[in-house]
């Protein structure tokens, strides 16, 4: 018999409410025993909360009928007025009474393992927790709502189908016709792996938006990677001074562009040096910007004549290049320069970081960047690294699967099984407990 469970939904600390849930069999016993007359299921109702005698609060009690809850269980909320003693006192009695304090993500468990919700929309709920911009919220939001479920279960119904159609063939009486039947289930399974490639191909996006897309400044020093760094989040976040190799840890600065996350990155000027602290700054400035999703080279404009593009920063197509210090420079060359940039497909623009406003220009730019790189017509495959390896391993047995040319029809059943399970661990159809254990961890108690 699984035991009932208790913990405070709302944020620790004073607040003018807090809730404290519980959930289990043991639900209306201890309603009953804490606010006397058991309130009607989903009706709110004041009561005074008392244990042994003693009065613990005057609060709103609310019931739910299981399977008509969150987790599908009996299950109750008390909003009680949100001092630490009242919590405090509140939450000693449901252990007095022989409640236990829920584990981290432990009633959304129950809701996915009474069949509530999938992993997917588990998940869904952890983000919309910890959403911080528009696009997370969003994202999130229709993640809990089913949106990336669907997909799955529409290609679910796919690989069962074409499995019924090898299985057919497996079973043919007639040894002439199993390779035709087999044929049969070619063009679904075809059509599927195009369309995981598609989703694969886009498999960054959900995961950019939940996570932040990330943007490293990078350059020479003294380019004025720094200066740009504070004008784009508008405070000293990076030291800044005349001395070339001012900067050597990575400085990480979160900022929402457009309702998305971003990481902006400040690394160390990239050069050759004998000092180690700067050489282990070049490093990981290296390392930061070849993972980063957009690299924007800041350029000092005033030295712009010695760019030399085959000698110097190693620029591939979709970077950025940010001419800076406009001021001083001179425009010619620098027009010159950034026209011979344009004409190798890059991005160019021309700035002054040290004058107010002028990264307004170089802010709005990046907007539509970031909002072209993550907005797509369609929800997301994959919104977690976890989901990017399971559609990647379903579209190798898938390949698997297409490439056994009708003969071995038993082989090419069994890896469309193969391909359906790792797709069914991505909305937990499949459960291995460890994905379980590490995905329900990562929640916050309470929920
Ligand atoms: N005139 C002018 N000076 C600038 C501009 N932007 C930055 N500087 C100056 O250039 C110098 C170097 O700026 P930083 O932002 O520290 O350059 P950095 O690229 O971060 O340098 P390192 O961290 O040493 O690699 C400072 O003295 C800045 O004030 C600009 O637009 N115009
Ligand atoms: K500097
Ligand atoms: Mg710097």
């Amino acid at each position: 018999m699984t035991d009932t469970i208790f913990a405070l939904a709302t944020a620790a600390g004073r607040a003018a409410v807090a809730v404290v849930r519980i959930s289990g069999p043991a639900t209306l016993h201890v309603v009953s025993a804490l606010a006397g007359k058991v309130p009607p299921a989903r009706l709110a109702a004041l009561r005074r909360l008392k244990h042994r005698g003693i009065e613990l609060d005057e609060a709103l009690v609310l019931r739910f009928q299981g399977p008509a809850s969150y987790t599908g269980e009996d299950a109750a909320e008390f909003h009680v007025h949100g001092g630490r003693a009242v919590v405090d006192a509140l939450m000693l009695a449901l252990a007095d009474l022989g409640l236990r304090l829920a584990e981290p993500g432990e009633f959304t468990r129950r809701a996915f393992e009474n069949g509530k919700l999938d992993l997917a929309q588990a998940e869904g709920v952890a983000d919309l927790i910890d959403a911080e911009t528009e696009a997370q919220r969003r994202q999130a939001l229709g993640q809990v709502g089913g949106a990336l479920t669907r997909r799955y279960d529409r290609w679910r119904d796919l690989l069962v189908e074409s499995l019924a159609m090898l299985e057919a063939a497996v079973d043919f009486p007639d040894e002439d016709l199993p390779e035709a039947v087999a044929q049969r289930a070619r063009p679904g399974l075809v059509a599927l792996a195009s369309e995981i490639d598609a989703a694969l191909a886009d498999v960054s996006r959900g995961h950019r938006v939940r996570d932040g897309y990330r943007i490293a400044l990078v350059g020479a020093p003294n380019a004025g990677k720094s200066t740009v760094l504070n004008g784009l989040v508008e405070r000293e976040a990076a030291i800044v001074t005349a001395i070339a190799g001012t900067t050597r840890d990575i400085i990480e600065v979160p900022l929402e562009l457009g309702g998305y996350r971003v990481l902006l990155a400040d690394t160390a000027g990239l050069r050759d040096t004998d000092d180690v602290v700067e050489a282990e700054g070049v490093r990981r400035a290296r390392t930061w910007s070849s993972e980063a999703d957009l690299r924007l080279w800041i350029v000092d404009g005033f030295h712009v004549e010695q760019l030399d593009l085959d000698e110097g920063p190693v620029l591939s197509a979709g970077d950025w290049v940010v001419i800076n210090k406009m001021d001083i420079a001179d425009p010619a060359a620098a027009s010159l320069v950034a026209k011979g940039l344009r004409n190798r497909g890059l991005m160019v623009t021309t700035v002054s970081a040290r004058a107010p406003g002028e990264l307004d220009r170089l802010k709005a730019a990046l907007v539509d960047h970031v909002t072209e790189a993550l907005s797509g017509s369609e929800f997301p495959a994959a919104t977690r690294l976890r989901h990017a390896e399971r559609l990647r391993e379903a579209r190798a047995f898938l390949a698997r699967a297409l490439s056994s040319e009708g003969l071995e029809v038993e082989l090419a059943a069994e890896d469309v099984r193969l391909t359906a399970r790792a797709l069914g661990r991505i909305t937990g159809t499949i459960d291995a407990e460890d994905v379980l254990d590490r995905v329900f961890s990562s929640f916050c108690i309470g929920k």
